[in-house]
């Protein structure tokens, strides 16, 4: 029986691994990592991320061929395959701090695969890495492999949170890159065989290590270029009384374009995009290709101006001073259908407000008191570290509740910063009654009916949207 191991039991490895071993019940499949509560959680019936249908994916095949453990080495030396899906965060000091990825985690996976391994193993890089990267972790596993072969593989993932076990049951494609060898080739067909068990061949694509591992930046950069644009027109449609959605819905309809992924916001979050386009703005660089990195830098650039945007339309329009007002933030998960807080939009927004001295009551329907806390302590990119390394706030500027009625209660503005379903069908008549006059609803997120909200008195502003009377004399993007 083929074995399979991943370094990694995170968003990424538990879902990739779960749906193998659901859909390949010839190999057996341990996930393995260093942090013994995640894998605690894994074997639990609490799992350790929310993700829509990965309970019962989970449920169907641990115990028969999927295996969660703590005992990394014994089972990457066991393996066939081996897959590390360790984190790739930003670097933080020294060369390329604040644009490079950070590979420590890597590379320690690698040396230990070479330390342990006493048979020819495929290790396949799913975590997102920079390109040529797959060179360098050959060189350490063959410099230290005591005859051992090792055939490297760039199997990136295009999953997203909330959506991961449908996009991993029905990828739009899998991509496989490998060395142009004979053995590479054999390395590659093997991992396509796996795949294969439930992906139609059309959709598993094989190619170069360097265009595979590049391919998942390219897409990351494009998508987030994508919610850039529409941001960045939102401002416009603000300051020229177009509405954003249906600028969006009438571009959308161009084929070549298409309606997906147009969704003006507060900005996107999450644990890629930023960091996956400074990794690729790094290797322009490195690479003398400056006007390119400017180009895709703008990408970031965009994504800040617009969530500060947002902080200073709060402020404005709430006769430019937040200090001391209680201003509930609905929604702290970078997108809705996930538990996950990775660079949210909601972070900065808050940080915002509270360097205003504004005191915040936060609902979140999935994101824990203790995970808030902890995010709204730790610095800009200090986020993907070990969890040891991060402290929780203690400010008597944020409490976070479990109720969006008490969380609105009394207070002066709601920000709607997650897209979550159950915003669209709060009681607005009740929020408005129990909160200070004039009550403002800051939505970043287009989920509510303005029309409705401004019908019961509340002063809307809803990103990209006509501004209201209220706001519409009040500069786009006032000093700082
Ligand atoms: N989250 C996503 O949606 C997504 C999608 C596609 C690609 N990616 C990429 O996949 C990679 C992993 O992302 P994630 O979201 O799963 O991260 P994560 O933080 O959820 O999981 C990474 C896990 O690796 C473990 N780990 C780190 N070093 C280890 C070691 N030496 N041995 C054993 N375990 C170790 C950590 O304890 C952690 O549990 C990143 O490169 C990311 O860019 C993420
Ligand atoms: O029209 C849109 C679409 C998304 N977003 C925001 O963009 C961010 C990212 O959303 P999404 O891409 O759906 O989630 P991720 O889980 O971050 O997935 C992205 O990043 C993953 C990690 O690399 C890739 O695997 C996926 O293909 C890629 O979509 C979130 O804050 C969304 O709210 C918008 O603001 N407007």
């Amino acid at each position: 029986m083929m074995k399979i191991c991943c370094i990694g039991a995170g968003y990424v490895g538990g879902p990739t691994m779960a749906m193998i071993a659901l859909n390949c019940h010839d190999i057996d499949v341990a996930v393995v990592d260093i942090a013994a509560p995640r894998i605690n959680a894994w074997n639990s019936s609490n799992l350790p991320i929310f993700e829509p249908g990965l309970d019962d994916v989970v449920k169907a095949c641990r115990g028969r061929n999927l295996f969660f453990s703590t005992d990394v080495e014994k089972h990457v030396a066991e393996a066939d395959i081996v897959f590390v899906s360790v984190n790739t965060p930003t670097k933080l000091r020294g060369l390329g701090a604040g644009k490079a990825a950070d590979l420590t985690y890597w590379e320690s996976a690698a040396r230990m695969i070479a330390d342990v391994s006493t048979t020819d193993k495929i290790v396949v890089e799913k975590s997102t890495v920079p390109v040529k990267t797959a060179e360098a972790i050959e060189k350490i596993l063959n410099h230290n492999s005591n005859g051992i072969q090792f055939q490297i593989l760039s199997n990136p993932e295009f999953l997203a949170e909330g959506t991961a076990i449908e996009d991993l049951m029905k990828p739009d494609r899998v991509l496989i890159g490998g060395r142009e060898t004979p053995d590479g080739k054999k390395a590659i067909e093997t991992l396509k065989d796996v795949y294969a068990h439930w992906v139609p061949a059309d959709r598993i694509i094989t190619m170069n290590l360097w265009s595979a591992e590049l391919s998942k930046l390219a897409a990351n950069a494009l998508l987030a270029q994508r919610i850039s644009s529409v941001n960045a027109m939102s401002a416009l449609c603000e300051a020229t009384g177009a509405d954003v959605s249906e600028v969006a819905y009438a571009v959308g309809k161009d084929s070549r374009i298409g309606p997906r992924f147009l969704n003006a916001s507060v900005g996107y979050g999450g644990s890629c995009f930023q960091k996956d386009i400074l990794n690729l703005v790094y290797i322009c660089e490195c690479n003398g290709l400056t006007e390119v990195a400017n180009y895709w830098k703008q990408v970031v650039q965009i994504n800040d101006y617009q969530k500060a945007r947002f902080v200073k339309r709060v402020v404005s329009s709430m006769f430019n001073t937040v200090s001391g007002k209680k201003i509930a933030i609905l929604g702290f998960a970078f997108k809705k259908d996930t538990g996950d807080t990775r660079e949210t939009a909601a972070m900065d927004v808050c940080r915002g407000l509270i360097g205003d001295k504004a005191q915040l009551s936060i609902y979140d329907p999935q994101v824990t008191r203790e995970q808030i806390l902890r995010d709204l302590a730790v610095d800009k990119l200090d986020w993907d570290h070990p969890r040891h390394l991060q402290q929780s706030l203690n400010s008597k500027h944020v409490s976070v509740v479990s109720d969006p009625y008490e969380a609105t209660k009394g207070a002066h503005g709601v920000c709607i910063l997650t897209e979550w379903d159950e915003f669209k069908t709060l009681e607005y008549e009740r929020i408005y009654k129990s909160m200070q006059k004039p009550a403002f609803v800051f939505d970043g997120r287009n989920v509510i009916d303005v029309n409705e909200l401004r019908k019961i008195g509340f002063i809307v502003y809803s990103v990209g949207k006509p501004l209201d009377p209220w706001v519409k004399d009040l500069p786009a993007a006032p000093p700082s």
